[in-house]
């Protein structure tokens, strides 16, 4: 809990989001795999059979029993279940087929020669994954915790799976406060386009969420205010609103989370920018997160707040930071952290303001610098990624 006179320090806001979501992850169940991606395993992931379940050939030749020359016999493809292979016995064999019983080597096509007389010669070698050779029958694959990523999934696949227990994607859902906001056309006249409607789901589906359109914008009065938190928290666990953190004439966020009986988990944080943003939680368990209006502040709102509390609801550990050395200085702020945009060289961006996202849409992440502190050309510093930018 921190209020706005005593903001909670940049890297404790990180923990304290993440562990607010790893206490309320929903209890793991048997997900199927596409629901289970991005998640962690709740339980440690077991093989169902041998892996391989059988010998398996590692190329197309003949499979061949005793001395040769061998003669040719049928062929076994992928699929079969060959019969045991007697010797002075050769049988054409596909890829991934199983080996016949009785086999002593395989001879690779391009170095046999097969002739009319029906016999063939060349170089025999045990050419074939054994049973087992990459995991037992009920061994051990992944321990829990570990993320779901596509390779776990394959995995899961071939070692027998259709589900993977694992804590379910999250619902989040945004809403944009804001009467100045326009949803299409230019801005002008005191109206300025809604940028972040159209940004901040991509960034929560790239964390880890289920999410869709978001709502707004709404109407700039407590009535309406806490009219769209109420519908948005009715279909999701996370609801990100924007705008209206301060206390601004008609910055109605703070007097409609004390309506709905919310209550802070953090209220402002030590960092430039980003300063305003706020997370709450309702008496049901379900969360608010508040970005900041300014749009590159709600974007270290996503960076410092949503992102690792998405990853503590899907058991998954805080999200680490990257690092990178910066190609120039760049100044502190004081004893703020400082989230700096950096491109991938670690130079600086031009258009770095908190109200412009020019910078941020050609930046590699934030450069962290901490409190009191200041960073020079050449320094490594962490680099705090985001959402749905690679870098
Ligand atoms: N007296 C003070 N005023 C402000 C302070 C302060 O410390 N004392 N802090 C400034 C900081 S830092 C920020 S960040 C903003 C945060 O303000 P709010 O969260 O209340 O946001 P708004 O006032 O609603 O909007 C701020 C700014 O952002 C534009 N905006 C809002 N939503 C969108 C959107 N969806 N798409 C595009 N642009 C958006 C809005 O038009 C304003 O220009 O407060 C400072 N003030
Ligand atoms: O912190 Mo405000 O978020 O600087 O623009």
């Amino acid at each position: 809990m921190s209020d706005t006179a005593n903001p909670t320090p940049w890297a404790e806001a990180r923990e304290t989001a993440w562990a607010a979501g790893y206490a309320a992850r929903p209890a793991a169940t048997e997900l199927p795999f596409d629901q289970a991606l991005g998640s962690a395993l709740a339980a440690p992931l077991v093989a169902v059979s041998d892996l391989p379940a059988f010998p398996t050939s590692a190329v197309d030749g003949w499979a061949v029993a005793g001395p040769g020359p061998w003669r040719i016999g049928g062929a076994v493809l992928a699929g079969q279940v060959p019969e045991a292979l007697e010797a002075g016995r050769a049988v054409k064999i596909a890829t991934g087929a199983q080996v016949p019983q009785g086999a002593e080597g395989i001879i690779r096509l391009e170095h046999s020669l097969a002739g009319e007389d029906g016999l063939v010669e060349g170089p025999a070698a045990p050419e074939w994954r054994e049973a087992g050779e990459e995991a037992g029958h009920g061994e051990e694959l992944l321990p829990a915790g570990t993320p779901v990523t596509p390779p776990v999934i394959g995995l899961a696949a071939a070692a027998g799976h259709l589900t993977l227990p694992a804590h379910g994607r999250p619902d989040a859902r945004v809403v944009v406060f804001g009467d100045e906001l326009l949803t299409s056309g230019v801005s002008d006249k005191g109206r300025v386009r809604d940028s972040l409607g159209p940004m901040v789901p991509h960034m929560l589906a790239a964390a880890g969420a289920e999410t869709g359109p978001s709502l707004g914008p709404v109407e700039d009065t407590l009535e309406a205010h806490v009219a769209a938190l109420r519908e948005a928290l009715g279909a999701a666990d996370l609801v990100c609103t924007t705008g209206g953190t301060m206390v601004g004439p008609v910055d109605h966020l703070h007097a409609a989370l004390a309506e709905i009986g919310a209550e802070y988990v953090l209220n402002t944080v030590a960092v430039r920018p980003g300063f305003p943003m706020l997370l709450a939680r309702t008496g049901n368990g379900k969360f608010i997160a508040g970005l900041p209006g300014n749009p590159q502040s709600a974007v270290i709102a996503v960076v410092t707040v949503v992102a690792p509390l998405l990853a503590g609801l899907r058991g998954l550990p805080l999200p680490p930071l990257g690092s990178i050395v910066l190609a120039e200085d760049v100044p502190g702020r004081g004893d703020f952290t400082h989230l700096a945009l950096v491109d991938p060289a670690g130079r600086r961006l031009a258009h770095h303001g908190s109200a412009m996202l020019r910078g941020l849409a050609g930046a590699a992440g934030f450069a962290v610098v901490g409190p009191d502190d200041h960073a020079t050309a050449g320094a490594a510093v962490a680099l705090a990624h985001v959402p749905g930018v690679r870098s």
